[in-house]
């Protein structure tokens, strides 16, 4: 058991590419914190499938509902005042599948721009406040390859491999230059949320400084 606390108004994201384990880790940390989760919609999405079969007609919509959904998800965290954990944060649909579509020629340039404007000007809004901290899930590609085959989404096993592969090379040069909010990198060899639930405490004692470090921080500079 970890002795450290975190508040329990923390925003906590965790963010990393698709299969890496966020949605596990999500359950289980807000099991173990007793926070709230907020999961992006997958099952019942009317755009996600149409999306894999034909990338360049669907990404604009898809890119539109998921910024919508986020909103909404935002707004509840918002409206909560905090407590939760998010299955991945906002600024990876803008910087890395969003530019991605638009940089391979699959999203239109008028179309990115649009949605990178709408996007713009809500995170304006109150209803955007920074996460406390980024858990980022660092892997080998060839595990995540394979824990997205587990998982067997027959759209995603349809995929192209090149697609993974280059969607990995993205995130890695992302959270590099990544600066929204404070980051804590775990790598996924490093617990097991499902054999050795205690594992996951190294992560909690790692978050709980990170965020203890930046709001006394904060407190001192405002
Ligand atoms: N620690 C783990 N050990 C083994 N398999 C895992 C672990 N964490 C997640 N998985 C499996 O990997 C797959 C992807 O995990 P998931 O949490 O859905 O990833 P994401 O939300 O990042 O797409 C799932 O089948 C899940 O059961
Ligand atoms: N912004 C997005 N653009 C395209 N595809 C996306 C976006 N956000 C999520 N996705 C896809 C990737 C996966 O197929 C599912 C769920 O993501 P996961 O990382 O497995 O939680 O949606």
């Amino acid at each position: 058991m970890t002795n450290k606390v975190i508040p329990s108004n923390a925003i906590i994201t965790i963010a990393g590419t698709v299969g890496v384990g966020k949605s596990s880790l999500t359950h289980a940390l807000s099991e173990r914190l007793n926070f709230k989760t907020s999961f992006e919609k997958v099952d019942n999405n009317p755009y996600l499938e149409k999306f894999y079969h034909d990338f360049e007609r669907w990404s604009f919509h898809l890119q539109i509902y998921f910024l919508a959904e986020r909103f909404k998800e935002q707004k509840r965290m918002f409206e909560y005042g905090g407590g939760f954990v998010q299955d991945r944060s906002i600024y990876e649909d803008v910087d890395i599948f969003a530019k991605m579509h638009e940089e391979q020629g699959t999203m239109t340039k008028e179309d990115y721009t649009t949605y990178k404007e709408l996007f713009e000007a809500m995170i304006m809004t109150p209803y955007f406040p920074k996460p406390d901290v980024l858990i980022y899930l660092e892997c080998d590609y060839n595990d995540v390859l394979q824990r997205i085959k587990n998982r067997g989404r027959q759209m995603e096993i349809e995929t192209d491999e090149t697609y993974w592969k280059k969607l990995f090379a993205r995130y890695d040069n992302w959270i590099e230059n990544f600066t929204e909010c404070p980051v804590v990198r775990v790598n996924i060899n490093d617990y097991d949320v499902y054999d050795e639930p205690e594992s996951i405490n190294h992560i909690i004692d790692k978050i709980a400084h990170v965020i203890e470090t930046h709001r006394s921080i904060d407190t001192r500079t405002h």
